[in-house]
This record gives C-alpha cells, structure tokens and sequence, in this order.
C-alpha cells in the first residue's frame, strides 16, 4: 500500500437507532489521494450515509473510517461537503452567503473561485437564496464547497438538479480543480455514463456493502464481454452474469485464464460493469489489491 490515502474505512458500519437496519455494514476500501471517486449504487444502498461519515456528520456505529489519515471531524476545514439537499439559509443572498462563506474559511478562502462559480450561473449576487431554483442553489453550494479550496470534496448527487449545460461545466470545473489542485474528488451520481469520462476509482455500494472498489481502468481490463455459443461453459472463469438467447451466450467475465479464439470479447463500459453487478447481487466482490483496506 502506498501514497497517502483520502479515506480508508475499515469494518465500518452504521445503523441509525438501536433497533434500526444496518445502512452500512462491514465496508472495508481504501481511497488514495488525488483520485476523483464515484459512488455508485440504488437507492437506499448507502451512499448519502457513507459520505456524511466521512465528513464527520455522521459517527460509526463500528468499525472505523479515516479522512486524510486521521479523525473526519479532525479534517474538517481541508473537506468540503455539499450534502443532497444543499442546505443553506434561505434568509441570506447570494452575497451575504459567499460573505459567511469567507469568514468562516480565513485561512483558505478564494474568493475569485466563488465569485466565478456564481458569475458562469448569471446569478445575481443580489438575489435570496429562498428565491433561487434548486439548479441555481446547487451552484451556490458548489461555490462555497470549491472556494475553501478543500484537500477533499464530498458531493452527494451533486448534478442532480442541473441543467445539461452546467452539468457540463461544472464537471468541467471539478476536473480542473482536480488536476490543479490535486483535491480528491467523491461524488454520487446515478448517471453511469457522465462518470465515466471524469472518474478515476469507482466504490460500488449495494445494500450496505462496498462490492467494487478500485481503478476504473483496472476494473474495466480485468473485465471482458463476452458472445459466444450458447453451450459455451465458462466454469474457468469468474461468472458475474451470463444469459443464454436462442443459439447465443452473452457474459461479463473477470477471465482466470486465457479465452477461446473464436469468442468474441470485448471491454465492459462501466455502465455495463455496474449494471451487470447490481442484477447480481451474488457475483463475487471485486476489489483491487491497492484499495483493500
Ligand atoms: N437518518 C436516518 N434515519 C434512519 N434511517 C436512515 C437515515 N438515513 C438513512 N437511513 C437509511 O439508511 C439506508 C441508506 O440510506 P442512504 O441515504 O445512505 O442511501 P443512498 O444510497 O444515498 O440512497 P439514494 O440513492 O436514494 O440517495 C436506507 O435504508 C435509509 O432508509
């Protein structure tokens, strides 16, 4: 294991009252510094709770998770959050909030970075928060969490209420903040395909549970699709799912050893990888060797 990790969580999980269910149970990855995450799953797998643990929201019920290699509430002012329902006061404008924004981030405020945000969104800095669209306060959001300029960046959903065009550039704006400041980024999303042009390192949560974690790149080249007849046996691999149409196999392998000549394979998207892990739920983990905690 090397380099410095953003977060490492180990036999972590966390039920919301006694008696309640377990939102998260034994999650064990480990996210080097510098990646641009996405965590992916259904709803209700855990997503939204394992952010706000990371951010120091939220406190484990067992096992353990640390931010920037020490406590989340001990990382606070280098992690920025903007959880799913962007809250801020209603009561305040664009520029009183900018304003708390600042005195609440002396030390690391940029103010150019905040200003520009709300500049591309044709906000007024005039204008009430209570009177923006939901759109339009996510930029807000996005502006305050970018103009701490954090070592981390936690985003629940954060494209959810854009338009297609400020999903674009304010992916685009994330990215550069990426590769300038070499901030990792997590971020939730239930759009596959918007994620994988600008992650790097996937975290597959299903029911409460990490089931992939890893490079994006290393999954996807240790996955291979697959056509061939339908008598094929595959028992040399590992199966994540496999269908039978008339005369015809289909399949999304992890391959143990080399494949026949006369199959026709190809590289997974990571909407086919996920998909094809979400429908099933017994397919194997997979997680690479870099991210186990
Ligand atoms: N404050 C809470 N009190 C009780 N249960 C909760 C609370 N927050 C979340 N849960 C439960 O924990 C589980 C995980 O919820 P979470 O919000 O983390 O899922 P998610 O993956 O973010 O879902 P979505 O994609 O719908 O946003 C769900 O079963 C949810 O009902």
């Amino acid at each position: 294991m090397t380099g410095t990790a953003a977060i490492e969580a180990a036999a972590l999980g966390k039920r919301f009252g006694r008696r309640g269910g377990w939102a998260l149970r034994d999650c064990a990855f480990r996210l080097p510094a510098g990646r641009v995450c996405a965590v992916v799953g259904p709803n209700g797998a855990g997503k939204s709770t394992l952010l706000a643990l990371a951010a120091g929201l939220l406190a484990p019920s067992e096992g353990e998770i640390a931010v920037l290699g020490g406590r989340p509430g001990a990382a606070r002012e280098r992690v920025s959050y903007v959880a799913q329902d962007k809250p801020l006061y209603p009561q305040l404008t664009v520029a009183e909030t900018l304003r708390m924004g600042a005195d609440l981030n002396t030390d690391r405020w940029d103010a150019s970075v905040a200003e520009r945000v709300v500049a591309d969104g044709d906000l007024n800095p005039k204008s009430g928060i209570r009177a923006l669209s939901g759109g339009q306060r996510t930029r807000v959001a996005l502006a305050l969490a970018l103009a701490k300029r954090p070592d981390l960046l936690l985003l629940d959903e954060p494209m959810a209420d854009l338009d297609p065009l400020a999903r674009h550039q304010m992916m685009g704006l994330l990215m550069a903040q990426a590769a300038e400041s070499g901030t990792t980024i997590v971020m939730s999303s239930h759009v596959l395909a918007e994620l994988e042009d600008s992650c790097d390192h996937l975290l597959l949560i299903d029911g409460g549970q990490v089931r992939i974690a890893g490079e994006i790149d290393e999954l996807l080249a240790a996955h291979r699709r697959v056509s061939a007849p339908a008598d094929t046996v595959l028992d040399a691999h590992t199966v994540v799912e496999s269908r039978t149409t008339g005369r015809q196999l289909t399949a999304l392998i992890r391959p143990l050893a080399p494949l026949a000549a006369d199959w026709q394979t190809g590289t997974p998207t990571l909407e086919e990888l996920v998909l094809s892990y979400l429908r099933n739920p017994q397919a194997p983990t997979t997680k690479t060797p870099e991210t186990v905690a």
